[in-house]
């Protein structure tokens, strides 16, 4: 169903706020996973870069830790400025970050959408990202996501299994994109109950969020292992450009 407040957009009018400022513990590295190369350029780099790459998105902001926040100033400055990224300060829980993103879009009026994308996901495609932002602005909140894969087990208290019937669920993936008058709301009505997406959140002040069926090529680099895996779906998706 279209959503009747929808106004047609013109090139830029999705600002991405993409949250880089994590510790990355499970990856297990020294530095923050996202610094970790893939092609030669840093995880991060490659998940703005795809952003920039599409005309409907103009400001990305990108929220990163303090203890990050140097080779961001230095070692990265050249990258930051080539894909023209705000930087913001990260916060605690992921969904502080994304709030301080916000913070510096809520009053800019050429913003209509926010997309948040996960940093750790440098490898959506062009087809994903024009799908979401086409069903966001249908209506009001989209996300990517897939089809969960393989048989699902719930455990009992003495780790016995019971199968879960699989058909309706999906994991969700990221860009999440959203009205960004929802995704303020939301982040007013946010009382630091955990979440861990933003549709979460929209969903809880009453919102329908659209899943919208992403590739599964789509990972998030969450543990060492997925960075092999990152290069070789980088290694198709060049060889099929
Ligand atoms: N306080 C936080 C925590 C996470 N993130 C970001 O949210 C995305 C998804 O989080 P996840 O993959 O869980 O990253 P980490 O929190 O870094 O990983 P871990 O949980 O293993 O420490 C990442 O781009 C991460 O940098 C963030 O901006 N601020
Ligand atoms: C936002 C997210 O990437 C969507 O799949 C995910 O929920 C992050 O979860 P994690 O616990 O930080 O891995």
């Amino acid at each position: 169903m279209p959503d009747p407040n929808s106004r047609p957009p013109v090139p830029g009018y999705i600002a991405a706020i993409l949250p880089a400022g994590g510790s990355g513990q499970r990856f297990g590295a020294s530095e923050n996973k996202l610094f970790a190369l893939l092609d030669g350029k840093p995880i991060w780099y490659h998940a703005a870069q795809r952003l920039r790459q599409q005309s409907a998105v103009g400001r990305i902001v990108m929220a990163v830790a303090a203890s990050d926040q140097d080779a961001f100033a230095n070692k990265f400055q050249g990258l930051v400025s080539e894909l023209q990224i705000e930087l913001v300060s990260g916060g605690k829980e992921r969904t502080d970050s994304v709030q301080n993103g916000l913070g510096l879009v809520k009053d800019d009026p050429s913003v209509q959408y926010v997309a948040v994308h996960d940093a750790a996901r440098p490898l959506v495609s062009a087809a994903d990202l024009n799908r979401v932002f086409d069903s966001a602005i249908q209506t009001g909140a989209a996300i990517l996501a897939t089809p969960i894969p393989g048989s699902v087990k719930r455990s009992d208290e003495n780790q016995f299994a019971t199968t879960v019937d699989r058909r309706d669920l999906w994991i969700a993936l990221t860009p999440q994109v959203f009205r960004i008058q929802w995704l303020l709301q939301a982040y007013e009505k946010y009382r630091g109950r955990p979440a861990t997406d933003d549709a979460e959140l929209v969903q809880r002040i009453g919102h329908a969020v659209t899943l919208v069926r992403g590739s599964a090529e789509n990972i998030k680099i969450t543990h060492s292992e997925d960075l092999a895996i990152a290069h070789a779906i980088l290694q198709r998706q060049n060889h099929h450009a």
